[in-house]
């Protein structure tokens, strides 16, 4: 089983992560990590932070060469931006005094759409920063930086992923156009908005940018596909063992996530029964789906069909043109706080969505197939599907297959 915790605020000294149950063996380089990291930084309408922030990325466990231990691995980020917070986010008692004005200044004007006020009622604070903090998506990096050596464990299984993004409010890729495969993931990350549709990409930032103009934010809708993924991962047998149920908690699980779709999701609901499912048929002798409807899951297994989940992003809460709230000091009306924003984090969302499927997927994978070292799932994942009798076989959808059809 794979487990893993972070911890940190965003703008304290830095973000840490664990990650316990990764097999020995695994290609754990910083520069893969950082190159993930930096790729959660992309995308048309994120906010100043974003630019001058930098990752600094530290390796405290659980690595050595360059190859995973089998132990945990410890990752440290450090907050570039936490010099100018020491004080207002020390952990050691500060003087009071010090925190009346500036940064410091107690937050209380709840930003709606935030953890800010429910957070203070549930925690006994009488401010918000002490929740915000923990609540921003800073912590993403962490997930991210988790996430690029979960998929470096599926990788050496033939298993790779791929995020892209389907909608940016009202724009939205056209149903039916051609799939990213993982090798497009250059062309994608150069796309403003990560977006694999040129057209539709254009229409986008025209999006974002008449937003801004009008001091508004925008949500959207990111797609994670995941190419070579065995049947069997998941099961049928118990309502929290469906792969779908896990993937769907794991996307949720990401700030401002409001929606899950497995496949073609509520889509599917409009259509006919004899319109909604991937009917079966033999090609070259070997069991195949005539369609890919369902996303690569059925009864809560992976098929081996390319998996597909998409994950709704709501619109920023902090807006710019800001929100009606009320000051908890005064009890008067008034408007959020509101200090710099992303307009839009769609792109952003779709690279800590690949992280949380590439987790979910390496956690489902060492259920199934278990694993000291990654010879050894390999090995276990070889023999299982070689045991599978000839009359039930299906083709994996692989990276490579996908590669020679394009
Ligand atoms: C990558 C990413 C970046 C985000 N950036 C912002 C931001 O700049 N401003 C903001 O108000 N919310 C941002 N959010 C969303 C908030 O963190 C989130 O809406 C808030 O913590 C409340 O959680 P909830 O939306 O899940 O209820 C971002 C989310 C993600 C995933
Ligand atoms: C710092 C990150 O995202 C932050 C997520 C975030 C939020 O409310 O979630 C609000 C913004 O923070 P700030 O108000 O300090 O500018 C974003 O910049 C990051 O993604 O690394």
């Amino acid at each position: 089983m794979l487990r893993w915790l972070t911890a940190g605020e965003s703008h304290g000294p830095e973000l840490v992560a664990i990650l316990e149950g990764l097999p020995a063996g695994v290609p754990v380089l910083l520069d893969d990590i950082r190159s993930d990291l930096a790729r959660r930084k992309l995308g048309y309408g994120r906010g100043a932070r974003m630019k001058f922030e930098q990752d600094e990325l530290a390796i405290s466990g659980g690595v050595r060469h360059g190859l995973s231990l089998g132990s945990p691995v410890a990752v440290r980020i450090g907050n570039t931006e936490w010099p100018k917070w020491t004080e207002v986010m020390s952990p050691e008692p500060v003087d009071p005094e010090k925190l009346s004005r500036g940064r410091g200044a107690p937050l209380t004007r709840p930003r709606p759409g935030h953890a800010d006020l429910v957070g203070m009622q549930k925690y006994g604070f009488d401010e918000a920063r002490p929740v915000l903090e923990r609540a921003s998506a800073r912590e993403t990096a962490a997930r991210v930086a988790l996430g690029a050596v979960a998929r470096s464990f599926l990788s050496e299984l033939g298993i790779e992923l791929v995020a892209h993004t389907i909608a940016i409010g009202p724009v939205r890729v056209p149903e039916g156009r051609p799939l990213p495969a993982p090798d497009d993931v250059d062309a994608l990350d150069a796309d403003p908005l990560r977006c694999f549709d040129a057209e539709t990409s254009e229409r986008m930032v025209a999006e974002v940018d008449l937003a801004h103009k009008e001091g508004d934010t925008l949500g959207g809708v990111v797609e994670v596909l995941a190419y070579g993924v065995p049947p069997g991962l998941g099961s049928h047998v118990h309502w929290d063992r469906r792969l779908d149920s896990q993937l769907a908690a794991a996307l949720m699980g990401i700030q401002a996530i409001k929606g899950v779709e497995v496949g073609d999701g509520f889509l599917t609901t409009t259509r006919r029964g004899s319109e909604a499912h991937d009917e079966l048929d033999l090609d070259d002798g070997l069991i195949s789906r005539v369609s890919d409807r369902a996303g690569g899951t059925e009864g809560g297994m992976s098929t081996g069909t390319v998996l597909r989940v998409r994950a709704g992003m709501k619109p920023i809460a902090t807006v710019p043109r800001a929100l009606r709230t009320v000051d908890v000091a005064s009890g008067e009306a008034a408007t959020a706080h509101h200090q710099r924003s992303d307009v839009c984090a769609v792109p952003a969302a779709g690279v800590v969505a690949e992280a949380m499927v590439a987790l979910t997927l390496a956690n489902a994978v060492l259920e199934k197939f278990g694993g000291d070292s990654v010879a050894e799932t390999a090995r276990n994942l070889r023999g299982y599907l070689e045991a599978i009798p000839e009359r039930l076989a299906t083709r994996v959808a692989s990276a490579a297959t996908v590669d020679a059809d394009a």
